[in-house]
């Protein structure tokens, strides 16, 4: 059977990381297997602000190229086939109707509660036969059976079994004609034929519930593999509602979409100790049955350091559309400067993100403006007027402008001069920069232009102190 996943997120705000790691081992298992991987939004909570969650959702996805073959698609489009169904358990005397009012089942909670047993419902309804009624407290509720074990082998945890005396009647349809969760979701897996149910381990609970109306519909059960909880640096589980971040502003912080699902598949899943994974070699290697069993939690540094190998080895055109967001961002103008693939060449051994790496390429972006104090009484003082003169003419001479020539050029003065070409770099990085810091000066003159380089040298000489 060709293997089928989902992701089924609830569009209750952005995707988080704990989210899309879920997403992501969906997705790849549906991919080496080569089944299909279909994306659900179950937003039957009317109540929040589903919009704009849904867009959220989907940009993140997008952004992390996790493509789906089917989706979105909205339980809300779907509710009479929940009622359709419902209403076929109750035909079969698989579920009921029941009219407890709220104060009703307060009362049978309470009474539970104070006999120290768990609260459940009574199952008043169950044999009576009800029928429908127009009554704004009708419910339909599955009847679950009454004795026996549900058990299942999960792929991530192993065995799990829960007695049916654990669980009561659910119920399936709400009074407002919503479908509850649980329903909602099994009329959904079996109608989209899912094979392998994916999902976060905050979903256990729910699963025997689940395979009681897999087998009361007569469907096959699915596998189920419940994956480990994502904590956070302080242990707690990764949340919206304990701030975690939102998948969009890994983007924003400078990560490669590739560098953060390198990671996300190695937080809880391993290969050997193999750290750096294309997502060619994830869509290979990645079994379900390799996940770790063990919450995992967020590891910042190693994020960074992947992100860093990423940038190294990466084409440098391949990062350049990433880091041109970056830039446009910064508020730069990529016609005022140099194409993003020679930044990323500079200096990409130097940073660990792309935010990084744009706010650094500022002065090749904007007019030089600043100087370093510093730098200038350092560096900018009567021995720099040869060197800068010297390169100033060598370079304005160049007929093709690259970092060879560039290179080249500097060290032909320093040759003429009979001085090291570090006494040639030096004024040449603060004249360039205003700075005594940047990457390698053939790079660092390169990517300012021939044009502005002069221009820059002109500024930098008029800078040097009267005589010398
Ligand atoms: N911290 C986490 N680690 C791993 N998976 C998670 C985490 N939080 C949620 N998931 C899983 O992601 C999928 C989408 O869930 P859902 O949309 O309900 O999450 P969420 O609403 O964003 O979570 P929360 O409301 O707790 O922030 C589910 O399979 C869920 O189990």
């Amino acid at each position: 059977m060709t293997c089928r996943t989902r992701f089924a997120p609830s569009p209750t705000g952005y995707l988080h990381i704990g989210g899309a790691r879920t997403a992501l081992y969906c997705w790849l298992e549906a991919r080496r297997r080569g089944g299909q991987f279909i994306l659900r939004i179950e937003d039957t909570d009317q109540e929040r602000n589903v919009k704009e969650a849904v867009d959220a959702i989907l940009e993140a996805m997008d952004w992390l190229g996790m493509d789906y073959d089917e989706g979105p698609i909205y339980q809300t489009q779907r509710l009479d086939r929940y009622r359709e169904v419902a209403e076929q358990l109750v035909a079969q005397g698989k579920a009921y109707y029941a009219y407890e009012t709220r104060e009703e089942l307060d009362a049978v909670r309470a009474a539970a509660m104070e006999a120290k047993e768990k609260p459940r419902y009574h199952g008043a309804y169950r044999e009576r036969d009800a029928g429908y009624r127009d009554d704004p407290n009708r419910v339909i509720r599955f009847k679950n059976p009454l004795d026996g074990v549900v058990a299942w082998e999960d792929k991530v945890k192993g065995r799990i079994e829960i007695s049916n005396t654990e669980l009561d009647d659910l119920v399936i349809f709400r009074p407002d004609g919503f479908p509850t969760y649980n329903f909602a979701v099994v009329v959904d897996d079996i109608d989209m034929a899912i094979t392998d149910v994916v999902r976060g381990d905050d979903h256990v609970n729910n699963t025997p519930r689940q395979i009681n109306l897999y087998r009361a519909l007569g469907a096959t059960v699915p596998h189920f593999a419940h994956l480990p909880m994502i904590l956070n640096e302080d242990g707690e589980k990764l949340s919206k509602r304990t701030g975690a971040a939102d998948v969009m502003q890994y983007r924003d912080a400078g990560y490669l979409p590739h560098a953060l699902l390198n990671y996300l598949a190695r937080l809880g899943w391993s290969h050997g100790d193999q750290e750096i994974f294309s997502i060619a070699e994830l869509t290979s290697l990645f079994d379900l049955k390799d996940v770790n069993a063990k919450a995992s939690r967020l590891d910042s540094a190693k994020l960074g350091w992947l992100n860093q190998q990423y940038l190294k080895s990466d084409e440098p055109a391949d990062v350049a559309t990433h880091l041109a967001w970056h830039l446009r961002a910064a508020g730069f103008d990529l016609a005022n400067g140099p194409a993003p693939a020679d930044v990323v060449v500079a200096l990409r051994d130097r940073v660990q993100t792309l935010k990084d790496m744009a706010e650094r390429a500022a002065v090749w972006y904007q007019p030089l403006t600043h100087y370093d104090d510093a730098a200038v009484a350092k560096h900018l003082n009567a021995g720099a007027l040869a060197p800068l003169s010297d390169a100033r003419m060598r370079l304005g001479q160049l007929a093709s402008w690259t970092t060879e020539a560039v290179s080249a050029a500097l060290h032909e003065t320093a040759e003429a001069l009979s001085i090291g070409v570090g006494k040639v770099a030096q004024p040449l990085r603060v004249a360039i920069t205003g700075t005594q810091v940047s990457p390698d000066i053939s790079h660092t003159v390169y990517l300012a232009g021939q044009a502005e380089a002069i221009r820059r040298i002109d500024a930098a000489l008029a800078k040097l102190p009267v005589g010398a």
